[in-house]
């Protein structure tokens, strides 16, 4: 069984929510890379979404658009990433996803990115440019490889597509929480929490919020109506500033729910 299964099914029999942390790979250089990620599996994290640093992010806001454009000045490149990622798999036991656009992957070649990341130890895959009506290009091959590819559903998909993406999805359905790009927000739409559980109720899968939660209090809010929630810029902000108290902090707040279940 893939690893995110296996994490999402124990999260389940235990009855508690996920927290998936994002960092951008090379953010700091590729050698603090390791121990980022060890500090989020000890601190309670589910799963690691790793960010390959491209030069045009397009659903990147600020945070993480500064971050990539870090890890390239610092020499990152998708090889050098896959080589760390396969050096550190043995000392990491959650899953990896890897985040990243079409065209770092059409650069290098659809097969040999799977074969890579699939020898690397990646299990999951967040492609935010591949349109659902083109993932036959990608989705074959990396599910035969065992890498499973995370499909997004947005506030403004239509419910018919919501549920035909979820139908189709494998390990968690990532469900945006905004309209527009990555980056702390403040609040959130009054109707998100319907929203988030209307996407539940349709999905075979785990359904996990994402975009714009960067206070625990929002993770406690988010996880009242699914079943975890995915913190990117936050995070490489919390890193950047070296406040390793306040991704605890974050993590704890995921533990939060489960106690008043
Ligand atoms: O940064 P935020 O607002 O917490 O959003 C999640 C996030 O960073 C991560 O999942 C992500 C980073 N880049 C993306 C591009 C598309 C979809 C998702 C992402």
């Amino acid at each position: 069984m893939n690893r995110i299964e296996k994490v999402f099914q124990n999260l389940k029999q235990n009855n508690e929510k996920a927290f998936v942390p994002y960092i951008m790979a090379g953010d700091g250089g590729l050698d603090t890379l390791a121990e980022k990620i060890t500090f989020l599996e000890k601190s309670g994290a589910t799963a690691i979404e790793i960010g390959i640093p491209f030069s045009d992010p397009v659903a990147d806001g600020p945070v993480i658009q500064q971050a990539g454009i870090r890890a390239l000045q610092a020499g990152t490149t998708l090889r050098g990433v896959m080589a760390k990622i396969a050096e550190i798999r043995p000392i990491v036991h959650i899953p990896i996803v890897f985040m990243t656009y079409m065209n770092p992957i059409m650069a290098y070649g659809i097969g040999n990115f799977i074969a890579d990341a699939s020898k690397a130890g990646v299990d999951g895959l967040i492609l935010p440019d591949l349109p659902a009506e083109e993932e036959e290009i990608i989705a074959p091959i990396a599910e035969r490889s065992g890498i499973e590819i995370i499909r997004l559903v947005t506030l403004t998909s239509p419910i018919e597509r919501i549920q035909e993406i979820a139908a189709r999805g494998k390990g968690f359905l990532y469900a945006v929480t905004v309209n527009g790009i990555t980056g702390a927000r403040k609040g959130f739409n009054e109707e998100l929490g319907k929203h988030l559980e209307m996407v539940k109720e349709v999905s075979p899968i785990p359904v996990l919020a994402g975009f714009g939660i960067s206070e625990p209090s929002h993770v406690e809010e988010m996880n009242r109506h699914c079943d975890g929630v995915i913190v990117g810029s936050k995070i490489v902000d919390l890193f950047e500033s070296g406040d390793l108290d306040g991704i605890e902090a974050l993590i704890a707040a995921s533990k939060a729910e489960k106690i008043k279940l």
